[in-house]
């Protein structure tokens, strides 16, 4: 069995938990509020300025030209065909790009995104790997899934990011990443695989939390730094 797919069975509790959540199934139904869903649009903006460094890094630590120029590939991507998508988000909400770079992010955003960078920063390419997997792999998965739903990739408000996540290109993107995670995973020892479980358990948690957050509309309790 290859190390992704082990992946999914150990930890399918915590990977249906992804898909299940009422922000999600609300989304593919059309009946999710337009104010969670902007709060959403602004604290994803944040999140994916720090997962593009990860790509960056991931270009730094690749060992090879080719893989070191599919990071530079993603990169490319993420900055400006998924952000471009919600920087037309943010247009149709009425929200500047100034505005969104500007936001103030979330405990959750903040956490999540420093825990990838930390794992990023300090780890090999495989824990680099395994933190954005759960990233990646569950969007897709989310957006096939809600593509199913009757009208959902038709929904005026909704419909542009289900395209996006169930499309053939983004799909292409997480299967690189899972055959990436596979093949970096090859030969490694016991402890380094608990390692790699560890980080995949946690962003795929975090990947929850994050859906709750948004749903919730989850801020710091008191203050602001804006
Ligand atoms: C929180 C989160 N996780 C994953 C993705 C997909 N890149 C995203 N846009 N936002």
């Amino acid at each position: 069995m290859s190390f992704t797919q082990h992946l999914i069975d150990k930890y399918q509790d915590a990977w249906r938990q992804t898909q299940l959540h009422p922000f999600v199934q609300e989304l593919g139904q059309g009946t999710l509020d337009r104010e969670k869903f902007r709060f959403y649009m602004i604290q994803d903006y944040l999140y994916l300025i720090d997962y593009a460094k990860l790509f960056a890094l991931g270009a730094v630590k690749a060992t090879d030209l080719k893989t070191m120029g599919e990071f530079g590939a993603l990169l490319h991507s993420i900055l400006h065909e998924e952000m471009g998508l919600h920087r037309s988000y943010a247009a149709q909400f009425g929200i500047t790009e100034e505005e969104l770079e500007k936001a103030e992010p979330s405990p959750i955003t903040l956490a999540y995104s420093h825990y990838m960078l930390h794992a990023a920063q300090n780890g090999s390419l495989a824990e680099l790997t395994a933190a954005l997997l759960p990233c990646m792999w569950s969007y897709w998965e989310i957006g096939v899934m809600l593509k199913e739903i009757p009208g959902a990739a038709d929904h005026p408000d909704y419909g542009e990011w289900v395209r996006m996540y169930s499309s053939e290109e983004f799909g292409e993107l997480a299967q690189w990443c899972i055959r990436l995670m596979d093949r970096l995973a090859e030969g490694k020892s016991g402890d380094d695989l608990a390692r790699l479980e560890t980080i995949f358990l946690n962003t795929t948690r975090y990947e929850t939390m994050f859906w709750e957050m948004a749903y919730q509309g989850q801020m710091w309790p008191v203050g602001s730094s804006t």
